[in-house]
């Protein structure tokens, strides 16, 4: 079998904070031991209330962090131990997707020079088919017609269209994983639905899996393959039936918890099923 393109392996990350005369350390393990495996072309979400240590966990699989204890593995390799090539191809195969696109993408730039600067730094095409490249990108995520996006700037696109260029971005590398961190909270419901369907048809089309990490429960039962339920920097469940069959006591209670879907998501969640 081979090795799942990411892992972590008995994961401790502990934040050292001070309190505001900065004389008394506090430490808190954000993540407390945990192990989880991600495999290719699945969607697994990680899902958990707040605090629970779903960002921090995002940001190790993206090495953004490093953990404190434990190893963060790329298919089956350290990353402290990845070679040059290894690394470059870790690189290129896990991508991310944040919460606020507008954040994410530069206002000072064009669509075109946002996404020219990955054709450019990747060659993935020559100066002639620079263009050509990106409305091909932005057309694949629904951007149509691709030209008129070309010279728009962030500030001139919708939440969900600044969500669908970063989504393009990610995917010119042609990764094998998009870790997406809260990838909805800051759309409109209504276009919650479109991104979700959006993400499930890269998926089909070009094998892409995702680690998405939510609060929303609904979207998540609606999209995932495979749930991890963290609670105080633990995963305390994990499967493909955590939403139909809850084994663990703070599951049963984050599902009990959960607001009935707005009617409008669910209008939305029905046009993707
Ligand atoms: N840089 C940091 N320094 C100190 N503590 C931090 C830092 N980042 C996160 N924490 C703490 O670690 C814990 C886990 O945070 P994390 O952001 O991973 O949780 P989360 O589940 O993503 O929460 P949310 O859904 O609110 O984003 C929280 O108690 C948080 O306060």
């Amino acid at each position: 079998m081979t090795a799942p393109i990411l892992s972590l392996h008995e994961v401790t990350q502990t934040y050292v904070s001070r309190n505001q005369q900065g004389w008394r350390r506090r430490y808190q393990n954000a993540l407390d031991g945990v192990s989880l495996d991600v495999h290719e072309g699945e969607t697994l979400a990680i899902v958990g209330e707040s605090g629970s240590g779903k960002s921090t966990l995002a940001k190790l699989l993206l090495a953004l962090n490093k953990p404190t204890r434990g190893e963060v593995r790329f298919r089956g390799t350290s990353l402290q131990q990845l070679s040059g090539a290894q690394h470059a191809d870790y690189r290129r195969s896990v991508q991310a997707v944040f919460q606020d696109p507008s954040a994410s993408l530069n206002p000072r730039m064009q669509v075109a020079e946002s996404l020219g600067h990955v054709v450019r730094r990747h060659a993935l095409a020559d100066a002639d088919g620079e263009a050509g490249c990106i409305e091909g990108h932005l057309a694949s995520v629904g951007l149509v017609p691709p030209a008129s996006f070309m010279t728009r700037y962030p500030n001139q696109l919708s939440g969900g269209q600044q969500q669908r260029v970063a989504i393009a971005r990610a995917m010119m590398l042609a990764p094998r994983i998009i870790v997406a961190d809260e990838p909805l909270s800051s759309l409109d419901v209504s276009i919650q639905g479109q991104i979700l369907d959006l993400m499930r048809a890269l998926k089909q089309r070009t094998g892409v899996g995702f680690v998405i990490i939510s609060h929303d429960l609904h979207a998540m039962e609606a999209i995932a393959d495979r749930v991890a339920v963290m609670h105080q920097g633990r995963i305390v469940e994990m499967g493909t039936e955590v939403f139909a069959r809850p084994q663990h006591e703070y599951t049963k209670l984050l599902l009990a918890a959960r607001l009935p879907p707005d009617p409008r998501q669910a209008r939305a969640r029905l046009a993707i099923a």
